[in-house]
């Protein structure tokens, strides 16, 4: 028999799994997955069920109408419901392959992987150097002034803050304005080298000109971080996500592309929201 005769037909490759059940453990391009989360503040079930990944290297944007449970959703990701008494949350979250929720999980390093920036930028009141200095020096990442020092200067760079603030680092954070303040606290938790950054409405308390700075920052960060954005504001959704999940009461009613959600929605309720005819 020849070589050629002997030779098998190469197996079909095994099909790929849907995306809507494959997890961060099993797929390297999915940074967080979260199945069947269920969110219950006492009586009050905020988070119905919700189960979906959220990619590395993109923007998530987490919209829909207020109270059904963005913020909820979005603090469950590095356990920001823990420090809510009447929370309660099941399913499972993972983090690459880690479960969260696990015992040997220290909650401290898991919110500095999955770093959190607030609707009202909440600096210290502290320099902007402590400011940034701080996660650094907490977690131990640094050894000396100068590798602080270090830390500083980058974490201030890729926040784009660096060239109006470097000649004056010892002013409190709070002495600037609200747009460099929201970006001083981008610092702060880019410091502590994040995998996740998660944003509840990062926009809402600035002007224009500082929303768009911000945005444009938000594009940068993309490249290196997975980031997740609570916003009300479906232009805003559009403009800086990947992808795009609506929630109404609770529920995730769709996730998808964020081009396809807004120009072709699959589900009657969000064709609604995006046009305006509720929330
Ligand atoms: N700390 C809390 N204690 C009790 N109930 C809460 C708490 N936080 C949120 N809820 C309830 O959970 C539900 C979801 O609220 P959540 O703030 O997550 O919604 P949201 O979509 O982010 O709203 P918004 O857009 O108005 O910020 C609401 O019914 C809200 O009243």
């Amino acid at each position: 028999m020849t070589a050629e005769t002997t030779k098998q037909p190469t197996p079909a490759a095994p099909a790929p799994a849907p995306s809507d059940l494959s997890t961060a453990a099993d797929r390297p391009d999915v940074k967080m997955s979260a199945r069947d989360v269920h969110v219950h503040y006492g009586d009050t079930h905020a988070i119905k069920g919700v189960t979906m990944n959220v990619n590395a290297r993109e923007v998530t944007a987490l919209i829909g109408p207020s109270g059904c449970g963005k913020s909820t959703f979005l603090r469950c990701f590095n356990r920001m419901n823990d420090t809510v008494a009447s929370a309660r949350v099941d399913g499972e979250i993972l983090l690459d392959t880690q479960d969260i929720h696990a015992p040997e999980i220290d909650v401290v390093q898991l919110r500095a992987r999955v770093g959190m920036v607030f609707q009202k930028p909440n600096p210290f009141p502290k320099s902007i150097y402590d400011n940034v200095a701080y996660g650094p020096r907490i977690h131990g990442l640094v050894r000396n002034r100068a590798d602080l020092d270090e830390v500083v200067e980058t974490s201030l760079q890729k926040a784009g803050l660096w060239d109006e603030v470097s000649d004056r680092l010892e002013v409190p954070g709070t002495s600037l304005s609200g747009g460099q303040q929201q970006r001083l606290c981008i610092a702060r938790a880019i410091a502590v080298n994040p995998e996740v950054i998660l944003m509840d409405e990062p926009c809402s308390a600035l002007d224009p000109i500082a929303t768009a700075r911000i945005e444009e920052l938000i594009e940068d960060l993309r490249q290196r971080y997975a980031i997740v954005v609570v916003t009300h504001s479906m232009q805003q959704a559009a403009r800086i996500s990947q992808r795009t999940a609506f929630f109404h009461l609770g529920h995730l009613v769709e996730y998808g592309e964020t081009g396809a959600l807004f120009t072709s929605p699959q589900q009657e309720k969000t064709k609604d929201y995006i046009t305006g005819r509720y929330g």
